[in-house]
């Protein structure tokens, strides 16, 4: 809740600044009340025009002033709101770009269904806004309003106080159903938009002719989620009902209460009238901010998921780097698995591969290839033992140094929205267009990149998945061949790649490993490289020396059933 309310004390200037215009406009706000009980004590009595002119003058310099300070005092929250949800979505930013990959994606796969982060800091910027802010602000001048109207009459200081007990019941009531109806309908909401995510992948629907079961679940959750939003939109109106019971009630209870002891001599009617003007604003200020309850609650839950979120563990940008990275690394005792998920990938990973060696790694899907690369990358880390770089634990290694020493060829690639230009020169801003084109001759893309019409100045869409995947796969090697690191770590680097593109993969290669970088080769189809490289099969989760002798002339990686 303090979280929520930040924007009240964000800068100690403006709060002082708030809590005096909150003052002056409540303050003010008993112009009308003093208004008529002067006009019916001083000009209704004497009858004298010039202080009916006085008083209406004063009235209105009081009401103009009174509306002054509220707009000046709504511009203010509303700039204060502006910049704390401006931090909030920097914070998040910051998070989703740094935090550790792994915890990400399993804090993301664990609120799918909750609706996801844009949903959240909307219920966030609902709460953390203006009309909220000042409602709650305003709160605690119901106590001056009761105050004053305990001065005027106290037996109608009492009454007043019965009807906003009675009001605050009711709506005690109201807003604990809501809650439960507002977590009905976002569980019943979230389930609705992950159906309709379906709709995004219209080639499935329609390869699995599946257009008949979708359109008939999307049609139940459109059903669902219209009837829950109809109970919410009721549990609200019954609310805003309510509160205007309640004013009414008031109203009755004032007047009656007040005519009793007018009639009796000990109230005159121009207190009545005010003390009915004061009541009435009395409603308003408690019923304000418990109207806005329902929001605070969303909030407040969203706020608890979004604080999660920030907090997840960064990656180390603090860590340390080495001066030179030679290209050993080990595995030592490596126990991992995925946070939600109850298979263990490893239980006890052991590998040494020295500086410029190679290592064959293979297994059945599903038996941690790729995730082996993703503990080389930093992106996750395991769970028992370490990994050591040239001897240091990677958990102590500045992430984005050691990404800087690596040549990495993703089993999938992406690649990022931006000019080919901007993919190639991300890791690297002094690369420029020649080393750029250079690189992709290397890839065999020199020809593909000078027949089209826009060079290295075309467009990146859809994380690049309108290319061929061949060719995304050459370019995103392309971009890993200008990092120049030390250790290769390729995913099915023949994955998609056509007669040509093996022959390059070979001979690229050949040439990696001549500028004795260390080679990481993943693939579930493949032969012993050569003499002296070791293997690991996941399969069988141990480490080989493979004897047999190969050369680079040969083919290094041979598809099953593929003739190279
Ligand atoms: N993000 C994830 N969250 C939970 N479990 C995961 C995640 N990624 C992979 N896994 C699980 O970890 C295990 C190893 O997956 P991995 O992708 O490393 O296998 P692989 O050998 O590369 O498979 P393939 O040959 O099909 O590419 C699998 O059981 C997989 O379901």
């Amino acid at each position: 809740m303090r979280a929520l309310l930040a924007p009240l004390w964000a800068q100690s200037g403006l709060n002082l600044y708030m809590v005096l215009s909150s003052f002056g406009i409540h303050i003010l706000g008993l112009t009308s009340t003093v208004f008529v009980m002067l006009v019916y004590g001083r000009y209704l009595s004497h009858g004298i025009d010039s202080t009916l002119y006085t008083l209406v003058t004063g009235a209105l310099i009081g009401i103009g002033t009174e509306i002054f300070l509220r707009r000046a005092r709504y511009k203010i929250v509303a700039a204060l709101c502006a910049s704390e949800s401006r931090k909030l979505s920097e914070q998040v930013s910051h998070t989703s770009l740094n935090a550790r990959s792994g915890a990400l994606q399993s804090h993301l796969d664990l609120s799918a269904n909750n609706g996801g982060m844009s949903t959240w800091l909307e219920r966030i910027g609902q709460a953390v806004s203006p009309h909220p802010v000042v409602a709650l602000l305003d709160m605690p001048f119901a106590f001056l309003l009761f105050g004053v109207l305990f001065l005027l009459a106290w037996q109608l200081a009492l009454c007043a106080l019965l009807v906003v007990i009675i009001l605050l019941l009711f709506l005690g009531i109201s807003i604990h159903r809501i809650k439960a109806i507002t977590t009905n309908h976002q569980a019943i909401q979230g389930k609705f938009n992950n159906l309709l995510k379906n709709v995004e992948q219209p080639e499935t629907v329609r390869i699995n002719n599946a257009q008949d079961w979708l359109a008939q679940r999307l049609a139940d959750g459109s059903g669902d989620s219209r009837v829950s939003k109809h109970a919410l939109q009721l549990q609200q109106e019954k609310i805003q009902s309510q509160v205007r019971s309640a004013t009414m009630f008031m109203s009755v209870v004032i007047i009656s209460v007040g005519a009793a002891l007018s009639v009796h001599g000990d109230l005159n009617f121009g207190l009545l009238i005010g003390a009915n003007i004061l009541s009435a604003r009395l409603i308003v200020l408690i019923s304000q901010p418990l109207q806005q309850m329902p929001i605070w609650l969303n909030a407040l839950q969203a706020f608890k998921r979004v604080k999660a979120f920030i907090d997840l563990p960064e990656e180390t940008q603090k860590g340390s780097t080495l001066s030179t990275y030679q290209g050993k690394i080990r595995f030592k005792q490596v126990m991992f698995s995925y946070p939600n998920s109850p298979l263990m990938v490893y239980e006890n990973l052991n590998f040494v591969l020295g500086a410029g060696e190679c290592l064959m790694v293979t297994g059945g899907n599903g038996k941690g290839k790729t995730t082996l690369a993703r503990l080389i990358l930093g992106l996750v880390q395991p769970m028992r033992g370490s990994i050591l770089i040239d001897g240091v634990d990677l958990r102590q290694v500045n992430a984005y140094w050691w990404r800087q020493q690596l040549v990495y060829l993703p089993q999938d690639p992406d690649l990022l929205p931006g000019t080919l230009r901007e993919n190639m020169t991300f890791i690297d801003g002094s690369i420029d267009d020649d080393q750029i084109k250079a690189v992709l001759h290397r890839v065999r893309l020199g020809e593909w990149i000078e027949l089209h019409p826009e060079g290295l100045d075309m467009e990146i869409t859809m994380r690049g998945r309108n290319l061929a995947l061949g060719i995304r796969r050459r370019i995103a090697f392309a971009r890993a061949l200008l990092t120049k690191g030390q250790l290769v770590v390729l995913d099915e680097p023949l994955e998609g790649l056509d007669k040509e593109g093996i022959a390059m993969m070979q001979g690229v290669l050949v040439e990696l490993e001549k500028e004795k970088r260390t080679l990481i080769v993943i693939s579930q189809f493949m032969q012993p490289l050569k003499n002296g490289a070791k293997y690991l099969n996941l399969d069988e989760r141990h480490v080989m020396q493979i004897a047999t002798s190969h050369s680079y002339d040969a083919p290094v990686i041979a598809a099953k059933g593929m003739a190279i």
